[in-house]
């Protein structure tokens, strides 16, 4: 999308959860808390899916997940989420990163958690499309709240080149 009035602005650094972080749209804006999964092969290569037809930032590619319902743990956010979304049940949740994102829709809290184990053939129940990536990733347009997950795994893996290409780029 070219409309760049779209785009979020994110907080830096830290890109962490803390009291600051509540007044970076605004003193009385609602932080909408946030479960992410990254999902890990043992090769290495890990899920992405575009964001459903009818949702802010559609077509845009992420980590599955969705925000947190009323007196959920990111980690029951997560097993609910991955359900619904992709038909499978996860194992062990590994917390990794929190990071807020400020969208001109929403303020979000972004949970990222690391998941290893899983049962289930993956179902796009939502009708999204889905990718198992390795750096650099293939698929375009990366949501801007995807794009720090990529450099921490580049970072993870010594990986020195763009993680992605940037929309209009050639
Ligand atoms: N799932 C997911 N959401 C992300 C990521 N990065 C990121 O900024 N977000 C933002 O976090 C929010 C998650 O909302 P969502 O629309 O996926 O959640 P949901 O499935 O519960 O939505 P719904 O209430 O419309 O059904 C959106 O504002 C989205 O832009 C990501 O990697 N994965």
């Amino acid at each position: 999308m070219s409309d760049t009035a779209g785009q979020p602005h994110q907080a830096k650094p830290p890109l962490v959860a803390d009291a600051h972080a509540e007044r970076a749209g605004g003193p009385n804006r609602p932080v909408t808390e946030v479960a992410v999964g990254v999902l890990v092969r043992p090769d290495g290569a890990f899920l992405l899916t575009s964001r459903p037809v009818g949702k802010a930032y559609a077509g845009y590619w992420e980590f599955p997940g969705g925000k947190l319902e009323t007196g959920e743990s990111v980690e029951q956010a997560l097993h609910r989420e991955l359900h619904e979304e992709l038909g499978i049940a996860i194992g062990a949740v590994t917390p990794w990163r929190v990071e807020m994102v400020d969208y001109p829709h929403a303020l979000v809290r972004l949970h990222f958690c690391k998941v290893f184990a899983w049962s289930g053939e993956l179902q796009m129940r939502e009708a999204q499309s889905f990718a198992w990536e390795q750096l650099p990733v293939q698929v375009q347009p990366v949501l801007p709240g995807t794009v720090p997950v990529l450099e921490w795994f580049a970072a993870e893996r010594g990986f020195a080149d763009a993680t992605h290409t940037t929309v209009g780029a050639s």
